[in-house]
């Protein structure tokens, strides 16, 4: 049941107004998009050189970790797995209407579940091996009622809205693309048949690292194959390791590579899962996915979603399956630690940034939200509504309701192009009782995120986003450098997970066809310099919190024992005694002996003392005990925001 927590809407003292700037001019931009500012893709300057090999050291290292291959086949292992629909239902995507006749989903849909044997799938370009022992085929059989005549980099803008996909354009210096691809390059990969890589996870990965990069390979859609046919601008190596294969070969390496045939399943084992054990051990969590239009990115985070409590789609995506895993944690979590009252609170809020204003997505009569940013529970959106959530369900109707909220346009690249980026967010909160002190731990999982849409007018985020990474990378060489959050309400916001304390997931999105030669280069170098940003994640526990409670604690216990020595304290060096003990004996000045274990402290209440009422007689154990617990309770109430432990969000870019 959804209920309405806006009276859990944050009210500080100490918060400070938000100082992004906010040029009016750049709220009323004409959405017939008139190129200019681009993504960050195009923001980021070109690598001193495009090399061969760009491996760091750190890369190295990943490869090092899983360097084979392997074939598709076998599922790997999961602890928890969700029920797959065999076979596939007619797309309803989530809150969008049918793609148009462009979109070929349903058929490369089919291509991954039926593979077949294509007698003419040869390696026309004559020279490129194939890595992997199997392959899948595509299917020839497809019919392209849309085709746009290609521009110079094989598009044209649909509706004016969206940014052309034209290279020279928008490309500052887009190497040798700007120039022209020569698409006849003897390395293009225009095979029907594609190298097929078994993603594998490395389970201490998050152990040591805060970042992790991964590229995921959509398959070609129609409108691609009809343009340039087979053509390839990728060549994946393996599991790791991925060519741009154009007038010159660049290499990339990164934590994974998911190729065109990678399950929604797999990808949620290898990329979600990892996140939401994340989550619930404490850490900040967030993920991104990054990509041109059309690249994937809807279908990575929801994807089918249609029908999900009853006939879930095979094709649902990462945020239907995280939710399921995380509420299933949580059920079990409970149960397991029943003697402990351990319950588990979840709220959610869904946000959209477009034009640089923030609107309520649950509530779209909510516009122009302010950041407001606090130094000790951080970044938050004033009066943004959350509501309690309890199940996959809740979750599906707050993401539909939103979504239905969305800016959305057509592009020739995506019939249902999003224009704005929105960020889901969903707290937890942990409550437990242990030795009869409670707990309370708030952890924040959440959120279907951004989705960073590369519209030149609307993307001043996106333009910052870039800007602030390649800062990133400065400062995580060593140089000192300011970072430039507050230039745009979306870096604003997303700090924490950008170089701050976040465990965090980036997924790149790139198309394989020669067609998106150019944006799919950039995004790999969007995400090989992202995947240099060090986070600096910590368990988000109160220990300032609970050092505070105890620093009170001293202070209140050092009152007490003044105010017990002017009123004459006795000690009593038996518990029971002074428990029971006679006036004369509480009256009296007793032995101090500092070494006596259960030593109990003894106060008559005199006209002298206010601080002390009535007779106290606890063992300084008790004493300590309680009066942590109390205070700790009392920090809560306080500051209930600084349990905050951990937040997922994520990121559509
Ligand atoms: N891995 C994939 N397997 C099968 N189909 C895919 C895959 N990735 C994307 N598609 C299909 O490609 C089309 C475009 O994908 P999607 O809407 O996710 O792109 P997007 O990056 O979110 O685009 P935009 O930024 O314009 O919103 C959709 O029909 C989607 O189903």
């Amino acid at each position: 049941m959804l209920k309405d927590l806006r009276s859990y809407k944050r009210k500080k003292s100490s918060e400070e107004i938000e100082n992004v700037p906010v040029n009016p001019k750049d709220s009323v931009i004409n959405p017939n998009f008139v190129d200019g500012i681009r993504a960050p893709l195009h923001t980021i300057p070109e690598p001193t050189q495009i090399v061969l090999e760009q491996e760091s050291g750190y890369s190295k290292s990943k490869i090092d970790r899983n360097t084979t291959p392997s074939k598709r086949g076998k599922s790997s292992g999961s602890a928890v797995r969700t029920p797959e629909k065999q076979g596939f239902s007619l797309r309803s995507k989530f809150g969008w209407a049918s793609k148009n006749g462009a979109d070929d989903g349903d058929a490369t849909h089919n291509l991954h579940q039926f593979p077949v044997s294509s007698p003419g799938s040869s390696n026309a370009n004559g020279g490129l091996p194939n890595v992997t022992p199997r392959s899948f085929d595509f299917d020839l059989q497809y019919t392209n009622k849309e085709c746009h005549k290609p521009t110079a980099s094989g598009f044209t803008a649909l509706n004016g809205a969206r940014p052309p996909m034209s290279i020279g354009a928008r490309f500052g210096n887009p190497g040798a693309l700007s120039k022209g691809i020569p698409y006849s390059s003897t390395s293009v990969v225009n095979t029907v048949q594609v190298p097929d890589f078994e993603l594998k996870e490395d389970p201490s990965f998050w152990m040591d690292h805060n970042v992790q990069v991964l590229i995921r390979v959509r398959p070609l859609n129609n409108m691609e194959r009809v343009q340039q046919g087979y053509n390839r601008c990728l060549k994946q190596e393996n599991a790791q390791s991925i060519s741009w294969v154009g007038q010159q070969e660049a290499r990339f390496t990164f934590d994974h590579v998911a190729c065109e045939t990678t399950s929604q399943e797999m990808l949620f084992r290898v990329a979600g899962l990892p996140m939401v054990e994340n989550c619930l051990s404490g850490y900040s969590s967030c993920m991104f996915a990054y990509g041109q239009t059309g690249s994937g990115k809807t279908h990575t985070m929801l994807g089918e979603i249609a029908d999900l409590d009853v006939n879930p789609s095979a094709e649902r995506g990462m945020t239907p399956r995280i939710f399921e895993f995380l509420f299933a944690r949580i059920r079990a979590e409970e149960e397991i630690r029943r003697d402990e009252k351990l319950t588990y609170n979840c709220k959610c809020s869904f946000l959209e940034i477009y034009n640089e204003q923030i609107t309520d997505l649950l509530d779209p009569s909510c516009t122009n939200l302010l950041l407001r940013e606090d130094m000790k529970t951080g970044v938050c959106v004033e009066n943004l509504t959350e509501f309690e959530v309890n199940t996959v369900n809740d979750i599906l109707c707050l993401l539909t309701r939103g979504a239905a909220n969305r800016k959305v346009a057509a592009t020739n690249m995506n019939g249902e192009s999003s224009r704005s980026h929105s960020v889901f967010t969903c707290v937890i909160e942990s409550r437990w009782e242990k030795d009869s002190t409670t707990n309370l731990r708030q952890k924040a999982s959440g959120a279907e995120g951004e989705r960073l849409k590369e519209a030149a007018s609307i993307n001043k985020s996106l333009s910052t986003l870039g800007h602030v990474i390649m800062v990133l990378v400065d400062v995580a060489q060593g140089k000192q450098r300011h970072i430039p959050y507050r230039d745009s309400r979306l870096t604003f916001l997303l700090q924490d997970s950008l170089g701050g304390n976040s465990k965090t997931m980036i997924i790149a999105n790139v198309s394989p066809s020669i067609c998106s030669a150019a944006e799919t280069l950039s995004t790999l170098k969007f995400a090989q310099r992202a995947k240099l940003i060090q986070n600096n994640a910590i368990v988000n526990e109160d220990a300032s919190g609970n050092v505070m409670a105890l620093h009170h604690q001293i202070h209140l216990l050092k009152e007490e024992l003044a105010v017990l020595k002017r009123q004459n304290v006795s000690r009593s060096l038996s518990y029971r005694s002074a428990i029971f003990g006679d006036a004369d004996r509480k009256s009296s000045d007793g032995p101090h002996d500092e070494e006596t274990p259960d030593m109990v402290l003894e106060s008559v209440d005199g006209s002298q003392g206010s601080a002390s009422l009535g007779i106290v007689r606890l063992s300084t154990k008790q004493v300590m005990q309680q009066c942590f617990g109390f205070y700790y309770m009392m920090n809560l109430e306080k500051h209930p925001l600084m349990m905050v432990a951990a937040i997922i969000k994520w990121v559509l870019l």
